[in-house]
Formats: structure tokens, sequence, C-alpha cells
């Protein structure tokens, strides 16, 4: 799906050569500033490499229309955003950037089973803890359904238990969208139970650790 050669971007990444896989769950470790976030910008071209290819789907990412391109390659950020008022009008919103048609109460209500945030639609956004909000940014990546969802670790603020639901739930839903999951992780244990492919990031190059 991803293929990068020789990549650099300033003095924080130096990437020799990496892939990741269509239909597979790859995460990514590395300690805090080794350039994980940085490596996902790059991804869906919100950053430009200084140096070297990144091809998504056989083409380089700066030959794809941009807004295209972001709308297959979905980046969920450390830190949650929340759009709107409500719960209902937030998830609504991921679907209005990418042009598809509004999604039932019902579909709705399913995406926030997933991942085990026990709200109703007409909820405020604004009263969301911080664990919540980033749930919900998930909920709302999700039904968009991309081709690659960016999850930028996605349960930093939940529980061990939690983080095991939700992780659990998103992991099947997407593989069984035929989807590509790429999450950036602090959590071995999160990494070794969900990882196909276990990569670390350090010195700005990835090493292969399972595979
Ligand atoms: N656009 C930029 N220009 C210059 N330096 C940057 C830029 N973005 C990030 N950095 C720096 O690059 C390094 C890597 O940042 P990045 O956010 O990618 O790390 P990370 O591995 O995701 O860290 P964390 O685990 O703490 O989130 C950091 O030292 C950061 O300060």
């Amino acid at each position: 799906m991803f293929a990068l050669k020789n990549v650099r971007y300033k003095d924080i990444l130096h990437i020799h050569e990496l892939t990741i896989p269509a239909q597979q769950v790859t995460c990514i470790i590395g300690e805090s500033g080794s350039g994980k976030s940085t490596l996902f910008k790059l991804l869906n071209h919100l950053l430009s490499a200084d140096a070297g290819q990144i091809i998504y789907k056989g083409k380089p990412v700066e030959l794809w229309d941009p807004v295209r391109l972001r709308r297959e390659v979905i980046m969920v950020p450390q830190d949650p955003v929340v759009f709107r008022d409500t719960i209902r009008e937030d998830l609504l919103a991921g679907l209005e950037f990418t042009e598809q048609p509004p999604a039932t109460d019902d579909t709705l209500q399913h995406m926030l089973e997933l991942v085990h945030l026990p709200k109703q639609l007409d909820d405020e956004v604004f009263n969301l803890s911080g664990g919540e909000k980033q749930r919900l940014s998930l909920a709302r990546a999700l039904l968009i359904n991309p081709e690659v969802l960016l999850l930028d670790e996605p349960t930093s603020a939940l529980d061990e238990k939690t983080e095991d639901m939700v992780m659990s739930h998103i992991v099947d839903y997407v593989k069984s969208q035929g989807k590509t999951l790429a999450m950036i992780t602090h959590s071995k244990r999160v990494a070794e139970q969900f990882a196909d492919r276990l990569l670390e990031l350090k010195n700005g190059d990835v090493t292969l650790i399972k595979e």
C-alpha cells in the first residue's frame, strides 16, 4: 500500500526502506520525539519529504490530488479534535468532508458501540472527557471507512481494559472491511497483541521487529 525509499525529512527522519502492506495492521513504536507522528504526516502528504520516494498505491504521494489522498488515507491525531456541538453532528462532519451521504442514527449508534462510547447522539461534545473525545474521533474516522487508517496513539487516554476492548473492535472492523491500519502506540502490550507487523522507529530509521 505504501512503499518508502531513502526518505529524508529535516534531521528527524532518514528512512532507508519501509513498506506498509495493504489489509494488515502495522504498529509503530519508538521513543518520544523519534519522529512517529512526522512519519504519518509524510504518508498523507501533510508534510513533504526533503528527499526520497513515498509511493501510495503505485503513485508518488506528491502526484495525488491532496484532497483525494486525505480522503483515502485518514489520520486521527494524538490530541482528539471535535468539530461540532453534538455527537451526531460531529460524527456526520467526517462524512461531509469525504462527500459521503449522511449515515442513519442506527449506524452512528453502532459506531459509538464499536468504540465503547456509551453516549447519546444528542449529547454535547463539549462535556466529553479527553478519553471520550478520543473515542469520538475514532468513531468519526471509522465511519468514513477509509482505505488506510493512521491512528496516532489512539487509546493513550484509556485504561487497559477499555483499551483492549476498543482496539480489538477497531482491528476486527478494519479487517472485516479489507482496509489497512497503521498505528503508533506507546504500549508494547497493544503492539504485541494486535500487530501483524511491528516496527520500531529509532535514530530516524525503522527496524522490523515482528512480521
Ligand atoms: N515540522 C517540524 N519541523 C521541525 N521539527 C519538527 C517538526 N515536527 C516535529 N518536529 C520535531 O521532530 C521530532 C519528532 O516529532 P514527532 O512528533 O514526529 O515525534 P513522535 O515520535 O511522534 O513523539 P511522541 O511519541 O512524543 O508523540 C521532535 O523533536 C519534534 O519536536
